[in-house]
């Protein structure tokens, strides 16, 4: 079994609120198991930069409440070539580290699972932290929930604008490739329509059922859009509506980037948590090219293999069937 004395831990992609609880469960865990502990800055950038540090317990004192990640992250367009790979390897193997939890999206992924298939003498553990919730393995992933939390508390106070004036709103709300949040923050705030990137929307339809809203004698009516969908833009989405739905005054509200910021929740506080000390237990246990999830409120195991091709079953019939329904 390969032994693992030193780690190293990063963040990459999008940020996500859970990620510095999860960064302080996996410092103290190696510490506690009597591994060395190096943070990366700004993720796959800082292996190729060489831009890392010793971490101790008070390296992460009084992180658990902040949003954002103290590591840092970064999209980073090198670490896709075999020579930025290469220049990370090198930057590891001088450092001694023999394992990397990697926390991050579906992009992190791929990345950490083609570096190690390269390199395989790294271990490599995923977490998935992307408030996108778009990987297979684990119902959340981290951030998820607290931007849920974030939409919702935004589209309610739109609804009362939306009410006072008898308005139709179309909210675009983060998702370039994901419908999770769009549909979850959809069924908790009423929204009469969710378009996702995951489901085709015919505008013929999205007319009918808003004519028949105010047949129902609707106030107000709100379509939440996620950035991915496919119809053409937010924008340009209400211009069409706005040609046909006389009845009601359109405007629109893009959520942007306060959906990834903010103190993370209860939930993601314990998720990441727990996904830190389950990543740093599976990298002593041998474990690599894996992800830990959490599922039936169990840690489990998936391959990154898996966790990156079986995503697309994830949103769930039943939820944007009741949507339809709930919102008449
Ligand atoms: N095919 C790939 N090969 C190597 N590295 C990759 C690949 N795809 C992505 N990466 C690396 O992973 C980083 C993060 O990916 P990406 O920007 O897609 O975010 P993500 O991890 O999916 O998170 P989120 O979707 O929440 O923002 C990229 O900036 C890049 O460095
Ligand atoms: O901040 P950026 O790089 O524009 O990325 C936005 C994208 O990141 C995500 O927020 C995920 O982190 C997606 O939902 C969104 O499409
Ligand atoms: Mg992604």
């Amino acid at each position: 079994m390969r032994k693992i004395t030193k780690i190293a831990v990063l963040t990459s992609g999008g940020d996500a609120p859970g990620m510095n609880p999860c960064i302080r469960a996996v410092v103290r865990t190696a510490i506690y198991n009597k591994l060395e502990v190096v943070g990366i800055r700004q993720g796959y950038q800082g292996l190729i930069d060489n831009n890392m540090y010793e971490m101790n317990t008070r390296s992460v004192s009084n992180i658990l409440n902040l949003g954002g990640t103290i590591l840092k992250t970064a999209r980073c367009l090198p670490f896709r070539t075999d020579e930025g790979m290469e220049t990370a390897y090198n930057n590891i193997k001088a450092q001694g580290i023999d394992g990397i939890v990697v926390i991050g999206g579906d992009g992190t992924f791929t990345g950490a699972l083609r570096f190690s298939q390269r390199f395989p003498d790294i271990a490599v553990m995923g977490v998935p932290g992307t408030i996108d919730n778009d990987l297979y393995g684990s119902t959340y992933t981290l951030g998820f929930d607290t931007a849920t939390n974030t939409v919702i508390e935004a589209i309610d106070k739109i609804r009362d604008t939306a009410d006072a004036h008898d308005r139709l709103f179309f909210i675009e709300v983060m998702g370039r490739d994901s419908g999770a949040i769009a549909l979850r923050a959809g069924i908790s705030c009423g929204a009469e329509a969710i378009l996702l990137p995951e489901r085709a929307t015919a505008i013929d339809d999205l007319i009918e059922s808003l004519k028949a809203g105010q047949f129902n004698k609707k106030s107000s009516s709100i379509v939440i859009v996620a950035e991915g969908d496919k119809s053409g833009g937010v924008y340009d989405l209400a211009e069409r509506v706005r040609g046909q739905v006389k009845f009601y005054d359109i405007k629109v509200t893009i959520l942007g980037h306060l959906q990834r910021g903010g103190s993370p929740s209860a939930f993601d506080r314990i998720l990441g948590s727990r996904l830190g000390f389950a990543a740093v237990n599976a990298l002593i246990a041998g474990k690599s090219q894996m992800m830990v999830g959490l599922e039936a409120n169990h840690i489990k195991l998936t391959t990154l293999e898996e966790a990156l091709t079986q995503h697309q079953f994830k949103l769930e019939d039943d939820l944007m069937q009741m949507s339809e329904i709930l919102s008449i």
